[in-house]
């Protein structure tokens, strides 16, 4: 449903930070995009969601050229920005934050989630619900973020490196979560630092360096090249054990 084009996005003008990327996330799976601290992967989801204006290129939303478009634009094209930071609401409670976040009218929906649906995808939030965001793990945090973007009932969900600084249970839990939206009708776009995690959650990686976008690369290494297979070790230890949702959808 998105996809970019030749995009070049930067902070200052004559310093871009991603050169040329080429991307395109159909309408189902979860698209990895991995790379190094300061690669570029908010920058690339940020651009998605609008939050940035990219200086050449193109993005392109169900076909149509979106290029430069603003957050509330996204949103009524049904994206939804799970953002790195969580930027949660720290005096409002966690059934204020999914009660008050609600799908923007006149927009195309994915589907809806209500409140009990997303309790039973993130059980220890029931517990929690008159808690302030302020109050709770940083694990619970995170899947109030998440919890709180899909409240958007969004079309694709941008989660911007969900599992950072959390225990290894915790960050295994969200991954299964994360894994699992699109048989709930949910793509997934995430941002990871590392290609083994990217590995064991996504059905497509690519990766980053040097603001260049390489890939698409399948959960079984399809697609990487030797330098960029060792480069990832994308070893037979990293791969799922469940059978990928591989999608042909470029
Ligand atoms: N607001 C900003 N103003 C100027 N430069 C920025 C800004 N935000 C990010 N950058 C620079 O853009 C580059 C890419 O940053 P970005 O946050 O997109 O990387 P990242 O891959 O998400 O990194 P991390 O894993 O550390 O979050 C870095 O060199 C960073 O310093």
């Amino acid at each position: 449903m998105l996809s970019v084009s030749d995009l070049t996005v930067g902070y200052q003008h004559d310093a871009p930070v991603l050169h040329g990327v080429t991307l395109d996330m159909g309408s189902q799976g979860v698209h990895a995009i991995v790379g190094a601290n300061g690669a570029g992967k908010t920058t690339l989801l940020h651009t998605l969601a609008g939050h940035l204006r990219p200086t050449a290129g193109w993005v392109l939303c169900d076909g149509h050229d979106v290029t430069g478009w603003r957050p509330p634009d996204a949103a009524r094209a049904g994206i939804a920005l799970a953002p790195q930071g969580r930027r949660l609401w720290p005096s409002l409670t966690v059934r204020d934050h999914l009660t008050v976040t609600r799908p923007p009218r006149h927009r195309a929906h994915g589907r809806a989630w209500n409140v009990s649906d997303l309790l039973d995808l993130f059980p220890a939030l029931a517990a929690r619900l008159r808690h302030h965001a302020h109050q709770l793990s940083g694990g619970e945090q995170q899947m109030l973020t998440i919890a709180r973007a899909l409240r958007l009932a969004p079309r694709l969900l941008l989660a911007d490196e969900p599992t950072e600084g959390l225990a290894p249970a915790i960050a295994a839990h969200l991954q299964t979560v994360l894994a699992d939206l699109p048989r709930h009708g949910v793509p997934v776009c995430v941002a990871l630092p590392h290609a083994r995690s990217a590995a064991a959650l996504a059905s497509s990686l690519h990766v980053l360096t040097g603001g260049h976008l390489n890939g698409p690369i399948d959960s079984h290494g399809t697609g990487a090249d030797d330098a960029l297979r060792h480069h990832l070790a994308l070893t037979s230890a990293a791969r799922p054990t469940r059978t990928p949702p591989v999608e042909h959808n470029r």
